[in-house]
C-alpha cells in the first residue's frame, strides 16, 4: 500500500528549494506577529505603562544613535517603524520568496511526474490495456496529476506555514503568562486530535469514491468509443439510464457518507474553537485583574490568541480538500508502480541505436507453448521453420492462436515453453526496441494518427528519403489514391482531417510497413474487411512484397495465400497440416474443407 511518504517523493528533487521556501514562507507568518505586539506596547505607552524590557533596550540604542531623547515619542516612532518593516516592506520581497518557489516546483514536479507517466503507458504490457479501457486509465491519471500539483503549494505555502505561526503565537503567549499559554495549548492539541481523527476515515470514503467515479468515467469512455453499436442497437435509453444510476450512487455516496461527514466535522470544529476562544478571554482576564499582565499585554494575548484560533478555519479547510484528494494521489501512485511488461522496450533515444539488428529473416518457433493463462495453453508444442524470404501464412479456425502466434513474435508476450528464434537466436535475449524494429505488422484496423499521411507513411522511419517512400507508396498502391487527396503527401488525415476508406488506410499501413524496410513483414487478416475490388487492389500489393522479404500472413480468406510458399494450418493452438495450397488440397484435411467451404459455400464433410 503506498503511502504519504511516497508522495513526498516525487518532490525530493527540488528538496533544497522547498525547504528554503517553506522556511521564508513560515518566517513571514511569524513575523505577522509583530503587528499585535507592537499595537500592545503602543497601547502601554499611551497609558503611560512601561514597555517590555527588549523594546526599552532597543529605543535605548534608536535614542543613542539619533541623539534624541528617550521620550514617548521615540517609542511610538520605534513601534511604527517596526510595523512599517513587517507590513509594508516586506510585503514585496514575500512574493517572490513564497509563491514563485512554490508553485515553481509544482509545475516542474507536475512535468516530471507526467513524463514518467508517459513512459509507464508506453511500458505497461499489453495485459493491462486488455484489462482496462483508456477512459478508466485516462481518469486516473488526469485526476491523480490534478490534485498532486494543486496540493504542493498549499501544504508548503499555508498548512506548514499557517502550523508555525500557530506555535509562534504559543510562544509569545508563554513569554507573556505561560498560565495562558497552557489553556491556548491543551484547547488546540483537542481541535487537531479530533479533525486528524475524522478525516482518517473520510480518506478512506474518499477512495470508494473515486473507484465509484472511475467507473463512471470508463463506460461514459465506452459509450464514446462504440458510439455507433450503441446508436445502431438503439440502446441510448438503456445507456443513459445505466450510467444515471451509477450517478445516483455516486452522488449519494458523497453527500451521505461524505459530504455530511465534513459538515460533522465542521459543527464540532466551530464549537470547540468558540469555546476556547471565551476559554482564554476568560483566562487572559483573570490574570490582567490579578495584575500578573498589562493591558497591552492583555490585549496582544487576546489579539493573537483570535489570529491562531481564526487559522483553524483555513487550517481544516485544508485538511479537509488534502483528504479528497489523497485517494486520487495514492491511485496514481499505485499506477506508477505497476509492473513494467516483459514487453517492454527500451525508452532510451533512438540515436543510440548504432548497431541496429539485421537478420536474414529465418524464423524458427520450438516447442513454443503458451497461454495467457498458463493453466490453459492456447499455443501447445508448435514447431515451424520459416525460412528467409519465405511467405507463409497461417490459416485456421477462429481462435485457434494465429494472432497469439503473431503476439509472441513480437514479444508482447513470453512463451511459457520452448522459443522462438531469429537467424539462430532466442528473440529473448535480443535488445525488445531494437529486434521489434526489424519486424512490421499490417493489422487489419490500420491506426491512424492526427497529422498528415506522409507523417503517418514515416512513424516507423523519420530519416527515409522521399523517392523511397514514393517507391513504397507505389508498390502499396497508395499512389492510386493519394492524387485525390487535396494536399497529396501533405494532406492531414486522422481525427481532424481526411477519413480514409478502409481500403485505403490498409494500403497505408502496408507501405508504412514496407518505409521501414523490415526483415520480417506480418499480414494479420489484412484483407478480410474489404469490398473485393480494394481487396484485388491489396492483395496485387501484397504478392509483389512476397519474395522481398520473409512475410508471415494471418488470413481467412484463402484467395490470399494461394501463392504462399508454405501454409500452416492451426487447430486448437496444434500445428495440423503444412504445405503449399496444392499439397493441403490433395491432403483433403482442414484445409480442403476450409477452401471448399470458400470456394462453393457448402461445408464437405
Ligand atoms: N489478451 C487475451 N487474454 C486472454 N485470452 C486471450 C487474449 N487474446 C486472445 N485470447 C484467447 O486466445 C485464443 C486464441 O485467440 P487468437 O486471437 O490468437 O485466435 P485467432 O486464431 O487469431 O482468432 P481469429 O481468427 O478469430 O482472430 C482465443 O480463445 C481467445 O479467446
Amino acid at each position: 500500500m503506498a503511502s504519504f511518504r511516497d508522495i513526498l517523493g516525487y518532490f525530493r528533487k527540488y528538496i533544497a528549494i522547498a525547504l528554503f521556501s517553506i522556511a521564508a514562507s513560515s518566517f513571514f507568518e511569524l513575523v505577522d506577529l509583530v503587528v499585535p505586539y507592537a499595537i500592545g506596547q503602543i497601547l502601554n505607552v499611551l497609558s503611560n505603562q512601561p514597555l517590555d524590557r527588549s523594546l526599552q533596550n532597543l529605543v535605548a540604542q534608536v535614542a543613542l544613535l539619533t541623539q534624541r531623547p528617550e521620550d514617548r515619542f521615540l517609542s511610538l516612532g520605534v513601534l511604527l517603524g517596526l510595523i512599517f518593516l513587517v507590513t509594508v516592506v516586506r510585503a514585496p520581497i514575500q512574493p517572490w520568496l513564497s509563491a514563485w518557489f512554490h508553485w515553481d516546483i509544482a509545475l516542474r514536479t507536475r512535468r516530471d511526474h507526467l513524463h514518467k507517466v508517459i513512459a509507464k503507458i508506453l511500458t505497461l504490457p499489453l495485459s493491462f490495456y486488455d484489462e482496462n479501457n483508456p477512459g478508466r486509465i485516462a481518469s486516473r491519471i488526469a485526476r491523480g496529476i490534478e490534485n498532486h500539483t494543486w496540493t504542493y503549494p498549499e501544504v508548503a505555502g499555508q498548512f506548514i506555514p499557517k502550523m508555525a505561526r500557530i506555535l509562534g503565537i504559543f510562544v509569545v503567549i508563554w513569554v507573556i503568562e505561560w498560565r495562558i499559554a497552557i489553556a491556548f495549548f491543551i484547547s488546540f492539541l483537542l481541535i487537531l486530535v479530533f479533525i486528524l481523527k475524522d478525516l482518517n476515515g473520510l480518506i478512506k470514503k474518499e477512495e470508494v469514491l473515486d473507484r465509484h467515479m472511475e467507473n463512471t468515467q470508463s463506460r461514459t469512455s465506452e459509450i464514446i468509443t462504440n458510439i455507433k453499436t450503441v446508436k445502431a442497437f438503439a440502446t441510448e435509453a438503456y445507456e443513459l439510464d445505466r450510467q444515471k444510476q451509477r450517478l445516483e450512487r455516486e452522488s449519494n455516496y458523497v453527500i451521505y457518507r461524505i459530504h455530511k461527514g465534513y459538515v460533522d466535522l465542521l459543527t464540532w470544529q466551530k464549537t470547540i474553537v468558540q469555546l476556547s476562544v471565551f476559554w482564554v478571554l476568560l483566562f487572559t482576564l483573570i490574570s490582567t485583574v490579578q495584575g500578573h499582565i498589562s493591558i497591552g499585554h492583555f490585549i496582544t494575548t487576546l489579539t493573537i490568541s483570535s489570529m491562531a484560533y481564526s487559522e483553524l478555519d483555513p487550517i481544516s479547510q485544508m485538511a479537509e480538500i488534502f483528504a479528497r484528494r489523497y485517494a486520487s494521489m495514492i491511485r496514481l501512485h499505485e499506477f506508477m508502480k505497476l509492473p513494467a511488461g516483459t514487453d517492454a522496450a527500451s525508452l532510451l533515444p533512438e540515436s543510440i541505436y548504432s548497431n541496429p539488428y539485421k537478420f536474414t529473416g529465418k524464423v524458427e518457433l520450438r516447442h513454443l507453448t503458451f497461454g495467457y493463462n498458463p493453466n490453459r495453453p492456447i499455443l501447445k508444442d508448435i514447431n515451424l521453420l520459416i525460412e528467409p524470404y519465405q511467405t507463409v501464412a497461417l490459416v485456421g479456425r477462429s481462435g485457434s492462436g494465429k494472432s497469439t502466434l503473431v503476439k509472441l513474435l513480437f514479444r508482447y508476450f513470453e512463451p511459457n515453453q520452448g522459443g522462438i528464434f531469429i537467424d539462430g537466436e532466442n528473440i529473448r535475449t535480443l535488445d525488445t526496441a531494437g529486434y521489434r524494429r526489424r519486424l512490421a505488422i499490417v493489422h487489419q484496423e490500420v491506426d491512424i494518427f492526427n497529422g498528415t499521411l506522409l507523417d503517418n507513411l514515416t512513424y516507423g522511419n523519420r530519416k527515409i528519403s522521399f523517392e523511397q517512400i514514393e517507391k513504397a507508396c507505389r508498390i502499396a498502391r497508395v499512389d492510386e489514391f493519394i492524387h485525390d487527396l487535396p494536399k497529396g503527401y501533405n494532406t492531414i488525415v486522422g481525427e481532424r482531417g481526411v477519413r480514409l476508406s478502409g481500403g485505403q488506410r490498409q494500403r497505408l499501413g502496408i507501405a508504412r510497413a514496407l518505409i521501414v524496410d523490415p526483415d520480417v513483414l506480418v499480414f494479420d487478416e489484412a484483407t478480410s474487411s474489404l469490398d473485393y475490388e480494394s481487396e484485388r487492389s491489396i492483395q496485387l500489393a501484397m504478392r509483389s512484397i512476397f519474395g522481398t522479404r520473409t512475410t508471415i500472413i494471418i488470413a481467412h480468406r484463402l484467395s490470399t495465400i494461394r501463392e504462399a510458399d508454405k501454409i500452416v494450418v492451426l487447430d486448437s493452438g496444434r500445428v495440423v497440416e503444412v504445405g503449399n495450397h496444392d499439397e493441403l488440397l490433395n491432403q483433403q484435411g482442414i484445409y480442403h474443407r476450409l477452401h471448399s467451404l470458400q470456394e462453393t459455400g457448402e461445408l464437405l464433410d
